[in-house]
């Protein structure tokens, strides 16, 4: 249960296994978007912080409590920590709640994600021993090769606010599970569970440096972050034009990067489903889940024009029972986004719709009830045109755009007419059609008969603007691997290449 009036903890930036003061000595508001009050503040790391940290991960990995362990060792801190987020799973639920606006109980099923990926990757660290050494085959036998698979190096992490501490541990677990030290910068408008992140790593007694957290600006934090020369790779979860920026610095390094640049994903429902409630239920949760913010939010519903009528009857009706309140309360289905500065973009996305003569079937507003906070019903627009801004654009709201069609064809063409590529979902009781739209659909993940349900053994990503790279499962482990080469000559013969001056 969700703990009443608690309160922020007053942390400083987790460097090298110690809480410490910003250069600069600055700090952030955190505001609780459900009630638009400040609740606490956090640290605003600089370029300065960025250099301190990154020297301190670059000496765990020169150390041998980090930089030599095996994976199982490894295993054991990520099982450690994995323990400490079930003790805290109230007061981190709470905590996330009061920063991001998502209902309790989802913050709390985000907290049993973050246990479950941090056993995950401590087995994978584990198994990884086995596989950090192998023989590749040659064709001669004068030489012999093998193949290590080593830590990457030092890592920067950037993340967004809208899975806070979920985001975060989808890339620190598997950068450490690898054996890599890792400098993380949360997002500035949801940072408060990151930062708690710092505490049980010092309870568990992580080495200093291996994780370093720094809240800040993306452009005061996140920026050094990325062009910091020891910095070796970058992983990132945002918008798609902070992903250009990153890429772009990234590219003056030769830095790798990885990329999940949110979405417009389809949602396709055909009129052979064999129950509307439950095809209406998992188009809600497809796209007004997580308040509407969810990078593969399929929030374009495409259905077949024989049952549209009916479904969007049912839909109306489904949508009218969906409870917003403060996220605290125990049946909350929908609370606030994140930010002012959010809530006033999804608002003018959705006037803009209607400018260009959409039609506003449900919500668009703030509900009446509320007062306070960053409230916006959840949105359902028809009459939609495909050149439209709310068809093309990321919303990151509950706001569901909808189109029918006649045929398969029109239904795909309409599914990837978007320059994203991450979620796609299609409803149907035909498998083998479900199997043609797999193919077909321009997208990292699909979904069949469902939308949204994610779990941390499969690979998640996108293609197209969507970004590239897989997280989760074993994928995720390799982004944070060297695989270094290693061929040695084994015969007693002289390689025999130049002529040799003397006989021998
Ligand atoms: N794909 C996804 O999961 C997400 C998509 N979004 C989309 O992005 C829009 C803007 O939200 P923001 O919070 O401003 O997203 P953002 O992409 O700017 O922020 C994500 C992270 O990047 C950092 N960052 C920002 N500028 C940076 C830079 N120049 N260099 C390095 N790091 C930088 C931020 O501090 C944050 O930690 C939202 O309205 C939404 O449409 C937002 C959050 C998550
Ligand atoms: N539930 C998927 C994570 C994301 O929206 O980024
Ligand atoms: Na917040």
């Amino acid at each position: 249960m969700a703990i009443p009036n608690m309160r922020i903890p007053s942390r400083q930036l987790f460097i090298d296994g110690e809480w410490r003061e910003p250069v600069k000595k600055n700090r952030l508001p955190v505001i609780n978007p459900a009630t638009e009050e400040i609740i606490g503040d956090i640290p605003a790391s600089t370029a300065e912080d960025v250099d301190i940290a990154v020297k301190a991960a670059r000496r765990a990995l020169g150390r041998n409590d980090w930089g030599s362990t095996t994976g199982a060792q490894r295993a054991k801190y990520l099982r450690a920590i994995a323990a400490k987020v079930l003790e805290k799973r109230p007061e981190l639920a709470t905590l996330e709640t009061i920063d991001n606006g998502k209902p309790w109980f989802e913050a709390a099923s985000d907290i049993d994600d973050v246990v479950a990926c941090f056993e995950y990757y401590a087995d994978l660290a584990e198994a990884l021993d086995s596989k950090s050494k192998t023989e590749v085959k040659l064709h001669l036998d004068s030489f012999k090769t093998h193949v290590y698979k080593e830590p990457l190096g030092v890592v920067g992490l950037i993340t967004p606010w809208n899975y806070p501490l979920l985001m975060t541990t989808w890339k620190v677990a598997p950068a450490l599970a690898a054996g890599c030290a890792a400098v993380l910068k949360p997002s500035e408008l949801a940072s408060i569970t990151s930062l708690e992140l710092g505490e049980i790593c010092r309870e568990v007694g992580l080495p200093p440096g291996a994780l370093n957290i720094l809240t800040g600006l993306g452009h005061e934090a996140g920026s050094p972050l990325v062009s910091h020369p020891d910095v070796d790779k970058i992983a990132f979860t945002g918008s798609g034009p902070t992903g250009i920026k990153i890429m772009t610095a990234a590219a003056q390094l030769v830095k790798p990067v990885t990329l999940e640049l949110g979405g417009k994903s389809p949602l396709v429902v055909f009129d052979d489903i064999p129950n509307i409630d439950i095809a209406v239920e998992w188009t809600l949760f497809g796209c007004f889940w997580t308040n509407g913010q969810i990078c593969s939010a399929t929030s374009r519903l495409i259905i077949q024009d024989t049952i549209a009528s009916q479904f969007l009857d049912r839909l109306l009706e489904w949508t009218k029972n969906i409870k917003i309140s403060d996220p605290l309360e125990e049946d909350c289905k929908l609370g606030p986004v994140i930010s002012r500065g959010q809530y006033e973009k999804v608002l003018k996305l959705i006037s803009t719709a209607k400018n260009e003569g959409a039609t506003i079937l449900y919500g668009g507003e703030r509900p009446q009830h509320l007062k306070k906070g960053y409230y916006i019903q959840p949105t359902i627009i028809t009459d939609v045109d495909t050149s439209m801004e709310i068809w093309k654009e990321e919303v990151f709201g509950p706001v569901l755009c909808v189109k029918t069609f006649k045929t398969e064809e029109e239904a795909i063409e309409l599914a990837n007419d978007t320059k994203y590529g991450l979620g796609a979902a299609i409803l149907s009781k035909d498998l083998e059609r479900c199997e043609r739209f797999t193919k077909a659909f321009q997208s990292g993940i699909v979904w069949i008969n469902c939308s949204q349900p994610c779990f941390w053994q499969p690979p998640w990503g996108g293609k197209k603007r969507s970004g590239f790279g897989r997280e989760l499962g074993e994928w995720s482990l390799e982004n944070y691997l060297n695989i270094k080469q290693v061929t040695q000559y084994v015969s007693d013969e002289p390689w025999a290449f130049y002529k040799s001056p003397s006989k021998l």
